[in-house]
């Protein structure tokens, strides 16, 4: 694909012309949420105006409008992330949230027991570490963690020796939402596999930023969010390996999953219906796979360069400062997104003053409590870029870091 032009891709994002009280806004928080451009805010509007209506069918010519858009979004999706199973290996939930839970409670509540070993990361992210523990507490199985080195990689050798025998899934981030460091997951699918385990991979901060194929790194489950790869908040993506989700039976329950309910019994509808009960994401699904042409457009080898580019910038800038300690890997060795801090101001003040120079970033503890405990630092400021971030609006994060040490000198 050609080279990635970022002015034409900001013509494609109105709200990247905002300014607060004439400082240009510098949107610099993609971990936590991507723009939406025109063309999937117009699939939307399309939807709303012109085909509105309850899915599954229908009779009636909305709705069957509506469920081709809504199924074929589906494989759409599954091309996207190369799932040969195409919209039955695909289903659509709320958020990547929301698709872990449905592994932990379809498959985890059911599959695990006493003895039996999850194995994680150290840098999981809530979303993964939170549903895995509680789950873990209600089947007797055993969570453990593999370790993160001082320069934010896994150390390998002590994921060997965590899985075993005894493992029953790993589950594992692809890119660190807060370090950046991008996780080897085909070898520790293989890992999983030699042990008969199964692997779940959380692709919620990799989908959106690089090529991902799926059935190549040969993952299980796959996790993502619709939000973050310039879909709309309210659809996230679970991709299951098909002969896995035909064994699971659904955790959520009603119409539209079904295929017939007798007073005594029930059973399910096809894949993936099966798990989306109720009236499913409609709008947002259709728009996720305008979100994925609109990407695919782009290239994503050409998005994988330029999130690691302004990454890799990003870092070296920052590294000017002896007073910034960075987290994660080296800056040529990580996703599109730089956590630090700044000696002697709270990662929240960071935030203050940079929003003061209408530059964007998160500060916290990015959903992974457990990892900044272990880093010993109580949060994180983390600036995190995407296609229509530019060096120049780097150098804006960089005024802004000189203003906050001014300020708090
Ligand atoms: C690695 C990772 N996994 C799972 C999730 C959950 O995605 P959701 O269900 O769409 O919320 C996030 C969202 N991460 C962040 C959300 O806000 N700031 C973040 O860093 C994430 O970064």
């Amino acid at each position: 694909s050609a080279p990635l032009s970022v002015e034409d891709i900001r013509s494609d994002f109105p709200i990247l012309e905002r300014e607060f009280d004439g400082t240009p806004l510098v949107y610099l928080d993609n971990a936590a949420t991507s723009q939406t451009p025109e063309p999937v805010v117009d699939a939307i509007v399309e939807y709303y105006h012109t085909y509105n209506s309850n899915v599954h069918r229908g009779l009636h010519q909305l709705s069957q409008e509506a469920s081709i858009a809504y199924e074929d979004a589906h494989d759409r999706v599954a091309e996207f992330i190369g799932a040969s199973g195409e919209r039955e290996e695909i289903v659509f939930t709320k958020n990547a949230t929301e698709s872990m839970n449905t592994v932990a409670y379809a498959w985890g509540l059911e599959e695990l027991g006493p003895g039996d070993e999850i194995v994680l990361t150290e840098m999981e992210h809530h979303a993964a570490l939170v549903t895995w523990q509680q789950i873990a507490k209600k089947t007797g199985a055993t969570v453990r963690f593999i370790e993160v080195d001082d320069e934010g990689y896994l150390d390998m050798d002590h994921a060997r020796e965590l899985i075993g025998p005894d493992t029953a899934m790993v589950s594992v981030v692809h890119v660190s939402n807060t370090l950046g460091t991008v996780n080897p997951v085909s070898e520790l699918t293989d890992l999983a596999h030699e042990q008969d385990a199964l692997i779940f991979v959380d692709g919620a901060q990799s989908v959106p930023h690089m090529p991902v194929d799926v059935e190549a790194i040969d993952a299980d489950f796959f996790a993502f969010s619709g939000h973050k790869m310039c879909g709309p908040t309210g659809v996230g993506v679970l991709y299951g390996k098909k002969h896995l989700l035909e064994e699971m039976q659904p955790y959520l329950y009603g119409g539209m999953m079904i295929e017939k309910v007798t007073f005594e019994d029930s059973t399910w509808h096809e894949l993936p219906w099966k798990f989306e009960a109720g009236t499913p994401v409609i709008a947002q699904g259709i728009a996720l796979a305008e979100a994925c042409d609109y990407l695919d457009e782009i290239g994503m080898d050409n998005v994988k360069r330029h999130g690691e580019a302004l990454a890799e910038y990003a870092h070296e800038r920052l590294s000017e400062f002896d007073d910034i300690e960075i987290l994660g890997p080296p800056a040529d060795d990580r996703g599109a997104l730089v956590s630090f801090n700044l000696d002697t101001v709270h990662a929240h003040d960071v935030s203050e003053i940079l929003n003061a120079h209408g530059v964007a970033v998160r500060a916290g503890d990015h959903c992974t409590q457990p990892l900044h405990d272990k880093l010993g630092v109580p949060a994180s400021a983390r600036a995190s870029f995407y296609i229509y971030n530019t060096r120049e609006e780097v150098d804006k994060l960089v005024e802004g870091l000189e203003d906050a040490r001014e300020l708090f000198a």
